[in-house]
């Protein structure tokens, strides 16, 4: 059973291609209120999954429910609910951006028409193109056509945005505008799923990560968990000599004015190194960064071949 804030949840989740096993019995677990980030190199799996969420694909073995509901058996009900951007959105060419969000809204269901026109000013405003949006496509940038489709994603207002690789071909004030609208759309009560296979981007957006190595699910947990303190504190003193032997074997390991110091309290330990006349320049619990903790469950192996 999932509880009532799932937001998204599988239960051995599988996709073979031939031989292939692109997805390999994947428990996911989003909850309400999450920004989870759903993190592979390139080829792990995870395109594969987000289409297997939007019932785009259908799963070899396991089952998905999206906002409570089972996928592909109740799609039709649930994507309204949900703000999709997979790979590069489509949009006609000849077309304004607001022409295209117009047809894209009439084309799927639940797209109110009276309220048509104002959600297409208010998306527009929001992913930053409320000043191109009579423009035809033909002459957006490949970040502008990526805000156009995430533009596509936010119409209908949705409960849960699921974003394949949403900065992807963002110069980097795209790329910070984009994270700075999913921090308020998060804020405002969407729960978003979001792939990336930038571990700093999903470091500054994620709550909760899940790491996909292989079509496997190799860690999936609350950011804050996953580089909480280690119980070492970080020294920085211009004589690490010397506190290395006030110290003795409460250091764990030193390298040039830096020393990893057994024990939780900073204030503790710089009081140890003070007091015996060892100058201090800085004090830092030790925690351990997304990419340590990701290369330590992963084998950091990259795109694979078929068997
Ligand atoms: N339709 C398909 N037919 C055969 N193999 C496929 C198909 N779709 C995906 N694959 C394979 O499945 C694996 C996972 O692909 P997927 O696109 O899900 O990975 P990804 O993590 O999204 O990678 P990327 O970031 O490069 O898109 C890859 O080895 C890919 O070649």
């Amino acid at each position: 059973m999932t509880g009532s804030d799932t937001v998204i949840a599988t239960h051995g989740l599988r996709k073979a291609y031939g031989s292939l096993r692109a997805v390999d019995g994947i428990d996911l677990d989003v909850r309400a209120g999450d920004v989870y980030g759903f993190l592979g190199a390139n080829g792990s799996g995870k395109t594969t999954t987000v289409r297997m969420l939007l019932g785009l694909v259908l799963p070899t073995a396991g089952t998905v429910e999206v906002l409570g509901r089972p996928i592909p058996k109740a799609a039709r009900e649930v994507l309204p609910q949900v703000g999709a951007l997979i790979e590069h959105p489509a949009a006609y060419g000849h077309l304004s951006a607001a022409a295209n969000l117009s047809l894209f809204d009439a084309a799927g269901p639940g797209g109110v028409r009276r309220t048509r026109r104002s959600r297409i000013a208010e998306v527009l405003e929001q992913v930053g193109l409320g000043g191109v949006g009579k423009r035809p496509v033909r002459g957006f940038s490949l970040g502008m056509r990526q805000r156009l489709g995430l533009a596509g994603a936010l119409l209908r207002r949705p409960a849960l945005l699921v974003l394949d690789e949403p900065t992807n071909g963002l110069d980097p004030q795209g790329i910070h505008e984009i994270r700075t609208l999913l921090l308020d759309l998060n804020r405002t009560g969407t729960t978003v799923f979001l792939s990336s296979h930038l571990l700093a981007e999903i470091e500054q957006l994620a709550t909760r990560v899940g790491v996909l190595d292989r079509g496997r699910m190799v860690l999936q947990d609350d950011l804050a968990t996953l580089t909480a303190p280690t119980g070492a504190t970080v020294v920085d003193t211009p004589q690490a000599e010397r506190a290395r032997a006030v110290l003795g074997d409460r250091v764990l390991s030193a390298d040039g004015d830096r020393l990893v110091v057994r024990g939780a309290e900073p204030a503790e330990v710089n009081a140890v190194l003070v007091g015996a006349g060892v100058p201090v320049s800085g004090l830092t619990l030790q925690r351990p960064t997304l990419e340590e903790v990701v290369l330590a469950a992963a084998t950091g192996s990259g795109d694979r071949v078929a068997a």
